[in-house]
């Protein structure tokens, strides 16, 4: 037996299909939405991420804003970017790409984002209305893990899931989102404080990896049939490797691969929630 594969890039491709009507509807009244990223310094990953998703702009039908900066400018230079996106029309939301160098206040940037244009989802504002179920933008990640979960039928109502990672951008947000009433899951997160990382993931309907150590789970960890999505990346000899060793595709029975899984569905959820914020915004 073999798993079968959760598509993220196909899914990407249906899910841009379902938004791009309504691209064209904001377009034809002359409010065409606009997305913004924010690179700071010239780390590779980041240059390649950020390349992507204006890519995806363009597929859609979205207009896209760069702005790529000096790895040492100021905290206050860059308060005075998010400031200026914040009061720009044109840029319906923006993302400011993580992690920050070492000297800038990563919290006191996303402190700063106007909770209407915070399309990552991760601003103390978005974090609070996720936490008290009040409306608001889903961080992209966690978002896409459900939404490839959905489309695939994979049940999540009582599901015991279990999440290896802590991180603000996938799986802290992750547990919060999978532990809400309509989607219902019972949630276990892991991280290097775990005694028994195998026990935890042996027991698991559908396992999320998102440690960033490679190889992590192994097939003898894998419940047989059980979900298990990738969603790690270290550079090993300049290779991207993810979390999951190859031979778990024998022993799952659904696996979301790196590349190829979640990350187009960042980006799918990253362009949903442009498009969201757009329509919300009044004409003035
Ligand atoms: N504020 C913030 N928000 C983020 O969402 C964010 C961030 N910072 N910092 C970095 C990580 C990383 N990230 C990815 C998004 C898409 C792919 C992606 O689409 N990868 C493709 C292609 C990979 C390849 O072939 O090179 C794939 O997995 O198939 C990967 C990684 C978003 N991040």
């Amino acid at each position: 037996m073999t798993a079968t594969i959760l598509d993220g890039r196909a899914t990407k491709d249906a899910i841009f299909a379902e938004l791009t009507p309504r691209v064209s509807a904001l377009t034809e009244q002359g409010r065409t939405p606009g997305l913004a990223t924010v690179l700071v310094g010239d780390d590779p990953g980041s240059h390649a991420y950020v390349k992507m998703k204006h890519a995806d702009c363009a597929k859609v039908g979205i207009n896209s804003i760069r702005r790529d900066l000096p790895s040492d400018i100021s905290q206050e230079e860059l308060f005075a970017v998010v400031d200026e996106l914040n009061a720009d029309p044109a840029c319906s939301g923006y993302i400011v790409q993580l992690p920050l160098p070492k000297h800038l206040d990563e919290n006191a940037v996303l402190q700063r984002i106007d909770p209407a244009k915070d399309v990552d989802g991760l601003a103390p504002l978005s974090l609070g209305n996720l936490v008290l179920n009040e409306p608001g933008f889903r961080p992209c990640t966690p978002a896409g893990i459900i939404e490839l979960l959905r489309r695939y039928e994979v049940p999540l109502n009582g599901a015991q899931v279990t999440v290896v990672g802590r991180g603000l951008t996938v799986g802290r947000t992750l547990g919060l989102l999978l532990t809400r009433r309509d989607v219902n899951a019972t949630v276990t997160l892991c991280h290097t404080g775990t005694r028994d990382l195998a026990a935890e993931v042996r027991r698991a309907d559908v396992v999320i990896a998102a440690a960033g150590s490679p190889g992590l789970i192994t097939p003898d960890m894998v419940r047989p049939g059980a979900a298990v999505l990738d969603v790690g990346v270290s550079r090993v000899d300049g290779k991207l490797t993810g979390d999951v060793a190859p031979e778990v595709a024998e022993v799952a029975g659904f696996l979301a691969p790196n590349p190829g899984g979640v990350g187009p569905m960042t980006r799918a959820m990253l362009v949903s929630n442009v498009v969201e914020a757009a329509e919300r915004t009044v004409r003035r």
